[in-house]
């Protein structure tokens, strides 16, 4: 393992930030700790690169980070200097390691060129679009090639197009330097597109670890499962209606995402459609069935408020979510 926190709290004030926090991560693995804005991301990166000391607990690394191995955190709003230029930005940490200033201009322009800014070498941050001043950010933190690399919400200033495109670019160059990164974001698509696990941070604690499709389909609280999106909770004597035929399980409840539901029209249908609201490539259907309120992502097929229909799960989904305990 090649960084390991363990049982890490911190407060400020009588404000516990952090409570209990332990995870690992390997090397050459990407990991994205997710949570909602205040919830303690940033100190927890800023404890793993020493900026801040834990009350409790301990932070673990195979091997040190040392001024040539450094744990290097690369913040949300990038901090480039504004009076060099991107080579000179670049090769700032090679100079300040009293590397010569040839070699650390050749090496910074390398990697500019790597990360698509090569044309921009002369240009001040400025000059820069949001996209380019993230990408030059993680060019300026690798130069100096570092044990691992900390991202401080990565895509927190980027236009929602360029988010993903951002995700894919982070995997690839982590995938190409065989860097151990360890992300904190609240941008979920993202982390889940570039992660090899998560881990979900709600209240100053790490609630649920493990792939991103793991976490996503068995999120293991309702609490979890509602904050990586919507959620539909199945008493277990609803589930004969929705899957019919399925063996019956015991007393409980189930979890649901609304893109494994179906809703059929069907005159005879027990569901009743409540709301239809156009999501751009998706239809979100709030529907009625026995009291319980339920939200579908499905496509546009002339369904519309007030219309009775047939709800069901994917049978693709139904033999393996049925068998969730409740939790
Ligand atoms: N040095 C400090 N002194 C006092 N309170 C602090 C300090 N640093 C952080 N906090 C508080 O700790 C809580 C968590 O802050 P933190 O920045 O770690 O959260 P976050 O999850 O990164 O949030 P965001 O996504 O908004 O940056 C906040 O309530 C913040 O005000």
């Amino acid at each position: 393992m090649f960084l390991n926190l363990e049982r890490v709290s911190k407060s400020f004030g009588d404000k516990m930030v952090l409570d209990d926090v332990s995870f690992d991560v390997a090397a050459g693995e990407l990991v994205s700790i997710v949570g909602p804005s205040g919830v303690g991301k940033t100190t927890l990166l800023s404890i793993i690169a020493g900026l801040e000391q834990p009350d409790s607990g301990c932070v673990r690394f195979s091997v040190p980070p040392s001024r040539d191995n450094p744990a290097i955190l690369v913040f949300q709003d990038y901090l480039l200097f504004p009076h060099m230029n991107l080579a000179d930005n670049v090769a700032f940490g090679l100079r300040a390691r009293r590397v010569g200033r040839k070699e650390a201009r050749q090496r910074a322009v390398r990697m500019l060129d790597f990360f698509g800014l090569v044309d921009k070498a002369g240009a001040y941050p400025v000059q820069l679009s949001a996209g380019q001043k993230q990408r030059a950010a993680i060019a300026r933190a690798l130069v100096v090639e570092p044990a691992v690399l900390l991202l401080d919400e990565p895509f927190a200033n980027l236009d929602r197009n360029l988010k993903m495109g951002t995700a894919r670019f982070i995997r690839e160059t982590q995938k190409a330097f065989g860097i151990t990164m360890l992300s904190v974001t609240h941008d979920l698509e993202e982390a889940f597109a570039m992660s090899d696990r998560m881990g979900i941070m709600l209240g100053g604690r790490i609630v649920r670890q493990g792939t991103p499709a793991d976490i996503y389909h068995r999120p293991g609280s309702q609490e979890a499962a509602g904050f990586l999106g919507p959620v539909n909770r199945v008493p277990h004597d609803l589930l004969p209606l929705l899957c019919p035929g399925q063996p019956s399980v015991g007393p409980g409840e189930s979890f649901f995402r609304p893109e494994v539901l179906r809703v059929r029209p069907d005159a005879q249908g027990l569901a009743i459609v409540e709301t239809v609201t156009f999501a751009g490539h998706y239809i979100i259907y709030g529907i009625r069935l026995a009291e319980h309120a339920f939200t579908v992502y499905g496509q546009n097929n002339g369904i519309v408020p007030g219309d009775r229909v047939r709800l069901e799960l994917d049978p693709a989904h139904a033999a393996c979510e049925t068998k969730e305990s409740p939790q």
